[in-house]
């Protein structure tokens, strides 16, 4: 809701005259918070009801976070990536005692810090602590960011792993601002698409006309080379795969990521190209394609396919 009324807002400004009604649907995702996304159905589960009400005309515009969305959009819809995007970085959200620093919980001395419980349900967020904390145990968290939060208090975590952009966008960072930790990119590398909003519509030139002037061409560039470089790969959000890219000076660079589960491998791979708005966001999906493919040069499949196995094994625990 709070990404639709900025969006409300913005196209409030640029159209005084438009009338806006807001429809809130709540999906089968948000309302089973019990169970694994695994085996609700995978990361479609947030968006194909709302994206059902789009194609039936219910409604002419849909608001997500763009990293909740598949990477590809269903026939006669398209995505406007807009901008500004928040900050795309990873908390940590510690209980009342600890701070992450130097990659460890501090102060070392207390006796959890060998062994921290982190709550945290992403696979790609539970690899990489594993990689960099190898003692750390990854404790199963589901929720949205406020729900989170609140298990948080109730004990049996030491901290938390949540987006920047949630806490930002609901305003809740000073409030905690005391027990956060901001993971430096290169640490906690982001999901595709972190940070920023994706404009769903169809593919109708009214509706993109009034959307044009929201788009963000660099951030839709930028996100597009991330999203282009987990689909090459095969992936959905039940891959631990993480990639950022930004325009550095004249270039637009682009990170990926590719690690097991357990954070024993990891393959990073980065290629940029010279940035320029025209044909940039065609040119920034090619960009996402070949990093993809330099990272199953490789070796990423072994990894992707160890990956999917114990999702199968999962999925059969039923
Ligand atoms: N995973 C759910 C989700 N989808 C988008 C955000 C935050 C906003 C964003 O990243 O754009 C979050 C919360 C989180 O990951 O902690």
């Amino acid at each position: 809701m709070i990404q639709t009324n900025w969006v409300v807002e913005r196209l409030r400004q640029q159209w005084p005259d438009l009338e806006i009604a807001i429809e809130q649907i709540r999906t089968t995702g948000d309302q089973i918070t019990h169970v694994p996304l695994t085996q609700i159905g995978g990361d479609g589960v947030f968006v194909t009801e709302i994206e059902r009400a789009l194609q039936e005309r219910r409604i002419d515009l849909a608001v997500h976070s763009l990293k909740d969305l598949p990477t590809a959009q269903p026939d006669g819809l398209q995505v406007i990536v807009a901008g500004p995007r928040e900050d795309v970085r990873d908390i940590f959200v510690s209980n009342q005692a600890f701070r992450i620093d130097n990659g460890r919980l501090q102060p070392a001395d207390a006796e959890s810090t060998q062994n921290p419980r982190i709550g945290t349900v992403s696979l790609r967020r539970g690899a990489q602590i594993r990689e960099f904390y190898p003692g750390a145990q990854i404790v199963p968290l589901r929720g949205n960011v406020d729900t989170r939060l609140r298990k948080l208090e109730s004990g049996g975590y030491d901290g938390i792993v949540v987006a920047a952009a949630g806490l930002h966008r609901m305003e809740l960072h000073p409030q905690l601002a005391e027990r956060l930790t901001y993971f430096p990119i290169e640490m906690m590398m982001p999901a595709p698409g972190q940070g920023a909003l994706g404009l769903e519509i169809r593919n109708e030139p009214e509706t993109q006309a009034l959307l044009e002037p929201l788009r963000d061409v660099v951030v839709q560039a930028a996100t597009s080379a991330e999203r282009m470089f987990m689909r090459r790969l095969g992936a959905g959000c039940y891959l631990p795969i993480a990639a950022y890219a930004e325009v550095v000076e004249e270039d637009l660079v682009l990170r990926g990521l590719v690690i097991s589960t357990d954070g024993q491998r990891s393959i990073r791979v980065r290629q940029s190209i010279r940035w320029s708005t025209e044909d940039g966001i065609a040119r920034a999906e090619l960009l996402g394609i070949q990093l993809a493919e330099q990272a199953l040069d490789q070796g990423a499949q072994e990894i992707i396919q160890g990956s999917n196995m114990l999702r199968e094994r999962e999925q059969r625990r039923v």
